[in-house]
Formats: structure tokens, sequence, C-alpha cells
């Protein structure tokens, strides 16, 4: 059997809510990848509809998120999600979702998932780490330059019939520097062509991380402020770069400077901000994500920001290119249909990532078993104690928190004894899934 897209059967238990059984004969009665249920949402890329598709799954595909109501409602008959960064997956959300065991998040961001809880409920949970990161990265650089030669603005008065040539406050970006908050992915290919471009970087990230070509570490947040022309943010949501941004940081900033966002709209204080802009303390600014965003395109975005001068906005579009669509939709699908059909959660961001190759055999006596369960002393002994009596061919187990995850593959001499197998480890009590494939 292989690991790729050719599943035989899926059983899966979640202790008090899905048990896949055969009414007549009490035997599992295993689902075909052809009863897989897949909601995906935000207009994910055709590639992961096409690759979910040809897995066998059935699809249900929208172009928006979902409100809460509905959403509550679909997920509750799903064995997988798509989403983008909008769909928040709430523990309260999360927590009507009964037969999911999946998540795939096409985007960088998880925050707007509840990765601890999904995790407790059995829910692996995938992202794409640095597919839109190149991305995000020339987004950032073309509004450098819009920015400093205040092109927003000269378009928009052409647009509205006013020729306005002026050179006063416009500026060439060589020889400027450029501060990046958050060295990760994008932050250092943002400082990689900033620096091709001529301009000095300076980051402060706090992680201790190797500087790449010309660039500097600073000490401090506050240092990156007071240096840089330019402040362009990369950080993740966290509890700590909630506001990070406010109305303190932007008086610290040098008059005259911008300020880009296109990590998360939390990370910045919106109405100190503004109020920078129209002080004129701050030159101009580029935000790219909001505090809240509307759950589908059309008119009626409302935000402080609007009006104000010199400042580019853009509907959370840093990712948003064919290429990286395209790329995030292969990864992600890929990622879900490993982890349904055969268990893989490598790359997985809220488990311990487990991998036992292929499945060996095509016949029913050697079958997979993918158990996720509390990480306390004494769930491996019982697993195991239950496995005594069969051939263990291989077996894996990690974990992560208060989750850990096991997967082996045993063979049976009877297809009888799947049950019995089944039976005795989804009777354990730190059981959280147990899926047997075979
Ligand atoms: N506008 C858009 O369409 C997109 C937005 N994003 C956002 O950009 C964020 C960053 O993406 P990547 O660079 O790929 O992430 P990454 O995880 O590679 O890098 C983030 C960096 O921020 C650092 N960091 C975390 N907390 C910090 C703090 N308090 N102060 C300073 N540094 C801190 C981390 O140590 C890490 O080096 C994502 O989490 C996502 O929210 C990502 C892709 C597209
Ligand atoms: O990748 C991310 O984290 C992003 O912010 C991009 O989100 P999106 O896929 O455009 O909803």
């Amino acid at each position: 059997m292989s690991d790729t897209l050719d599943i035989k059967s899926v059983s899966i238990s979640r202790r008090d809510s899905f048990n896949a059984r055969d009414p007549h004969t009490r035997d599992l009665k295993p689902f075909h990848s052809g009863s897989i249920k897949i909601l995906l949402l935000e207009n994910v890329s055709p590639t992961a509809v096409d690759i979910l598709k040809k897995a066998g799954y059935q699809v249900d595909f929208h172009t928006k998120a979902l409100d809460k109501a509905t959403l509550i409602e679909k997920i509750k008959d799903v064995h997988a999600i798509g989403i983008r960064s909008k769909t928040k997956l709430t523990e309260e959300v999360l927590s009507h979702a009964n037969k999911l065991i999946a998540i795939g998040c096409f985007c960088i961001g998880t925050n707007q998932v509840d990765l601890n809880f999904a995790a407790s409920r059995g829910i692996c949970v995938f992202n794409s780490p640095f597919s839109n990161s190149r991305s995000v990265a020339e987004l950032v650089i073309a509004e450098i330059i819009l920015l400093s030669r205040q092109l927003g603005d000269r378009s928009r008065e052409m647009h509205d019939g006013v020729w306005n040539k002026v050179s006063k406050n416009c500026y060439e970006i060589r020889g400027k520097t450029l501060g990046i908050v958050g060295y990760g992915h994008i932050g250092t290919q943002l400082g990689v062509l900033a620096e091709s471009l001529g301009m000095h970087v300076i980051w402060y990230d706090v992680l201790p991380l190797m500087p790449i070509g010309m660039s500097r570490a600073a000490e401090t947040l506050q240092e990156v402020l007071a240096e840089a022309d330019f402040v362009s943010l990369h950080v993740p949501e966290t509890p700590e770069t909630k506001y990070m941004i406010g109305e303190r940081e932007l008086a610290s900033m040098k008059k005259g400077s911008y300020l880009i966002n296109a990590s998360r709209g939390t990370v910045v204080a919106i109405e100190a901000l503004a109020a920078a802009l129209k002080s004129g303390h701050l030159a101009g600014a580029a935000v790219d994500v909001y505090p809240t965003e509307p759950l589908s395109n059309g008119p009626g975005f409302e935000s402080l920001l609007r009006n104000c001068p010199n400042t580019l906005l853009t509907p959370h579009i840093g990712g948003s290119t064919e290429e990286a669509q395209r790329m995030i939709g292969v990864e992600v699908a890929a990622a879900l249909t490993k982890f349904i059909n055969s268990g893989t959660s490598i790359n997985a961001v809220n488990f311990a990532e487990c991998d036992l190759r292929a499945i060996p055999s095509t016949d029913m006596t050697t079958v997979r078993i993918v158990n996720v369960h509390q990480n306390v002393p004494g769930v491996l002994r019982q697993i195991n104690n239950i496995l005594a009596d069969y051939n263990v061919n291989k077996q894996i187990s990690d974990s992560k928190g208060d989750v850990a995850y096991f997967m082996a593959d045993v063979t049976v001499d009877n297809p009888k004894e799947i049950n019995t197998i089944y039976e005795h480890i989804t009777a354990i009590n730190e059981n959280i899934i147990t899926r047997v494939l075979f």
C-alpha cells in the first residue's frame, strides 16, 4: 500500500463523539476515501481543490469565509477543513467539530486557530510556512518606493483629474535605512531585496539570528524605531506582539519616517497610527492587515486610516500572488492527504511530527494504528500491552505539550482482530482519537 492517495479505509473514534461502525455487525465500519468530507473556505487555490478531489474526497468549496453560525453548522460534518487567515477556528467553533481530524491553513499564519485546543481534540493543524514569503517581501519593496515618492496620493489625484507635479518630500530610497521587526522568513528576504536597492538594513528579533548580507541586528525594538527611515513589521500575532506599535512607539520613530504593516492587524494601534499620520509625524504608511477584516470582497470597508495622507491601504494581499497560492495549495493539500490517508504528521504545527513511511501491505492483515492520546505516563504501556499478541512491524511515538501521537503497523491473522485492537485502544481513558488504516 502506498502512502500517497490510496486510502483503503479509515475508521475514527473520538472519545464520546464519533464512532464509525457497521450498524448490523457492530464491526468497524470503515469509510472509503469517498466518505471523507473536506470543507474549503476563503477561495483556496484550485491546485488544492484538484489534489483533494483526485484523492477521492468530497470537497465543499467556498470562495468566502463563513459567518460563525454557518461555520459551526458546516464543521460538524467534515473530517478536514481548509482555511486562510480569516476563518477563526476558536475553541467554541472546534468544540462542534465532532469528526474533524485535520485543519489546513492555506497560509503562513496560524493565529486564527486555537492550536492547543485543536491538539487536545486530536485535530492536527498544517500550514505553509514559507510559500508566500517572497510575495510579501516584494510587496513591501514596492511600498517603500511608493511611499517615498508619494505615489498613492499622486495617482489618486490624477484619477480625480488633478495634475500635481511636486518633488518636495519625495526621496530616493538609496542610502535610506530600513528597520525590520521580526527577522524570520519574510523579514530576511526583505532585507536582501532592500540591500540590493542600496538600503541599509537593521532588524530586531526576539531570537538571536544570523544577520544576512550587510544587515545589522539591533539590541532593542527602540533602537530600530529611532534609527530607521522605514519600519516594516513581520512578526506573528502573539500576546507579546499585540499593539507592539502604539502611541509611544510611533512617537519614538523619526519624524518623516514611514511605517509598513503586512503582518497582522493587531500589531499596530490603528488610532495612534492615524493620529501620527495626520499630525505629519509620520510621512506615510502602508497597511495590508487590519484588526477586523471583511469576510468577503465588496464595498463597506471602514478604517480610521481611510484618507490619511500618503497612506497605502491594501486588502490583505501580501501573499496573494498566483505563484504563492499555487505553491501553498500543493503543499497544504498534500500534507492533509498524507495525514488523512497514512497518518503522517510531518510539518504539523500543533502535533509531534511522526512518519512511518509507506503502509507496507495491500491486504487487510497489516493495518496501521494511528492514535492521539493525552501525554501522561502509562498510556504507551497500555497500547503496547494491547498490541503484545500481534506482530508490530514498526512503531513511532512522540509528544508535543499535553498531547502525544502514536503510529504502528501491525499484522493481524484475522481481520476481526482489527476490531478488538480498536476497541481496546479506544477504551483507554486517555485516548483522544484512534484511527485504523487498512
Ligand atoms: N500580509 C500577508 O498577506 C501575510 C502576512 N503574514 C504574516 O507575517 C508574519 C511573519 O511571517 P514569517 O516571516 O513567515 O514568520 P516567521 O515565523 O518566519 O518570522 C517571524 C519572526 O518574528 C519574530 N518575533 C516573534 N515575536 C517577536 C517579537 N515580539 N518581537 C520581535 N520579533 C518577534 C520571530 O522570532 C521570527 O523570527 C506571519 O506570522 C503572518 O502573520 C505572512 C504571510 C502573508
Ligand atoms: O499567510 C498568511 O499568514 C497571510 O496573512 C496570508 O493570508 P491569506 O491567505 O491571504 O488569507
